[in-house]
């Protein structure tokens, strides 16, 4: 068996960060846009699309199901929508790669067809939780087996039909509410979905676009099946996750200025300014005019002295996956940041707490890693290594770690930044970053 390729990134100290960026499509958006499209009536043309791993495991899975979709350019797509009733059965396994956004979105597409499929993916995927969507979907009479721990596999068997079901999700995630939106498209009679707290709404949002007005009230979003979405355009803005690398590089590293454009704004997204603000991050938000498709602006962050805080609960899910690049402006922030919340981090690509504490404490950084969030008591980087354990978003916060280290910082396990950031090694590099990547045949 030929070995994976394994990247380490080795960052020199004493970078700053300028110019103006745009940085890569919105990942959540990306899979939506595909998902959704290829069950529209029409033609739906995507611009901005990401082409990382995880939303091209999307796509291939889609055309898999027998729905045609080409790539005319960088970042678009035209999507030749089947239909709600259009999709094939797979030749074979969906392999979703690193994706848990796929997987559990196409557990709720599939639950409803008349045809078996399954749902695999990488090491780390095949280790994440999918009784969360398993479970509600079974309620709605869908049939997924799991291992007996819960994992992946998925093998989706057909049933006769899905019924509409209320469903109170026990964690807030934008992932169940959307596997159940999606089956409710499907499902006879009215589904509702209750969130403990408010998570991302792309799917709420992009149905709406679709012509499936999906209705809110009290933390219950409720979308009456079966419908029929007619296609449109979707512009996909640049991802806020992935800005997010930038606005604590540049808040962090002396000197620095950077403009980033066309970034995703949605406010279900924007956890990350809101907590950076309130350390001290200097960032100036420019809202572009009011187009057709979700709000995007222009980022303006300047190098500011932070300072720790205690994270507002509610703001955890708002900034879900931004928790990395944050432990890193913590770690250089005067005084204590303090997390709770936040136990989800555990069963994202990687237990994002542990990897990152046991990081930061090989950086020289006091940590208290808790069972639902940390406490970090800012001071300087020294230079190291670290492991990112294949973990996209770990890897390049640790990059922007290395601008103010005291030495230089090594980071194994890079391999998968390419899942959410292609390019990121090129545009940081052009940005000031000093890094090089050594791959090897593992
Ligand atoms: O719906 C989505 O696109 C996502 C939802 C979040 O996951 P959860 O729903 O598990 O919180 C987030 O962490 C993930 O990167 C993308
Ligand atoms: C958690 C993430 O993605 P997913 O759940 O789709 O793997 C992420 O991109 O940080």
């Amino acid at each position: 068996m030929s070995g994976s390729i394994e990247r380490r990134f080795c960052i020199q100290p004493g970078g700053q960060l300028t110019g103006h960026l745009r940085v890569p499509g919105d990942k959540s958006i990306s899979h939506r846009a595909v998902l959704l499209g290829a069950i529209a009536q029409g033609v739906t043309e995507v611009e901005g699309f990401l082409e990382g791993d995880d939303a091209l495991a999307t796509l291939a899975a889609m055309r898999q199901l027998g729905v045609p979709i080409e790539r005319p350019s960088e970042g678009a797509l035209r999507i030749d929508g089947v239909g709600l009733k259009g999709l094939q059965a797979p030749p074979g396994p969906l392999d979703l790669g690193n994706s848990g956004t796929s997987m559990r979105l196409f557990a709720g597409l599939l639950a409803g067809q008349s045809f078996a499929s399954e749902l695999i993916g990488d090491g780390s995927l095949m280790r994440r939780p999918m009784r969360r969507v398993t479970d509600p979907l079974g309620l709605m009479g869908a049939s997924i087996a799991t291992t007996n721990e819960g994992t992946a596999p998925l093998r989706i068997s057909p049933v006769k039909g899905l019924k509409g079901i209320d469903y109170e999700m026990p964690v807030a995630s934008a992932q169940v509410k959307s596997a159940l939106l999606l089956a409710g498209l499907y499902a006879e009679g009215i589904t509702r979905i209750h969130e403990p707290a408010i998570t991302r709404d792309h799917t709420e949002q992009m149905l709406s676009a679709l012509g499936c007005p999906v209705s809110q009230q009290g933390g219950w979003i409720e979308v009456k099946g079966p419908v029929t979405l007619t296609s449109t355009r979707i512009q996909v803005p640049a991802d806020i996750s992935s800005a997010a690398f930038f606005l604590v590089g540049a808040s962090i590293a002396p000197n620095s200025t950077v403009v980033l454009e066309g970034v995703g704004l949605n406010p279900s997204r924007i956890g990350v300014i809101e907590i950076l603000q309130r350390m001290g991050a200097d960032i100036v938000i420019d809202p572009d005019p009011v187009g057709e498709g979700e709000p995007t602006g222009q980022l303006t962050v300047r190098h500011a002295p932070l300072r720790g805080i205690e994270i507002p609960v509610e703001l955890v899910p708002l900034a879900i996956d931004e928790f990395p690049a944050l432990f890193v402006a913590a770690a250089c922030a005067e005084g204590e940041t303090v997390l709770r919340g936040a136990e989800e981090l555990r069963v994202k690509e990687s237990d994002r707490i542990a990897v990152m504490a046991n990081g930061l404490s090989a950086l020289g950084i006091d940590v208290e890693p808790q069972a639902d969030g940390i406490r970090i008591t800012g001071g300087r980087f020294s230079g190291g290594r670290v492991h990112a354990r294949g973990d996209h978003r770990i890897a390049m916060s640790f990059a922007m770690a290395g601008l103010v280290a005291s030495g230089p910082v090594d980071i194994d396990g890079c391999a998968e930044v390419d899942t959410s950031f292609p390019g990121f090694v090129e545009l940081a590099r052009g940005a000031g970053l000093e890094i090089e990547v050594i791959e090897e045949q593992s």
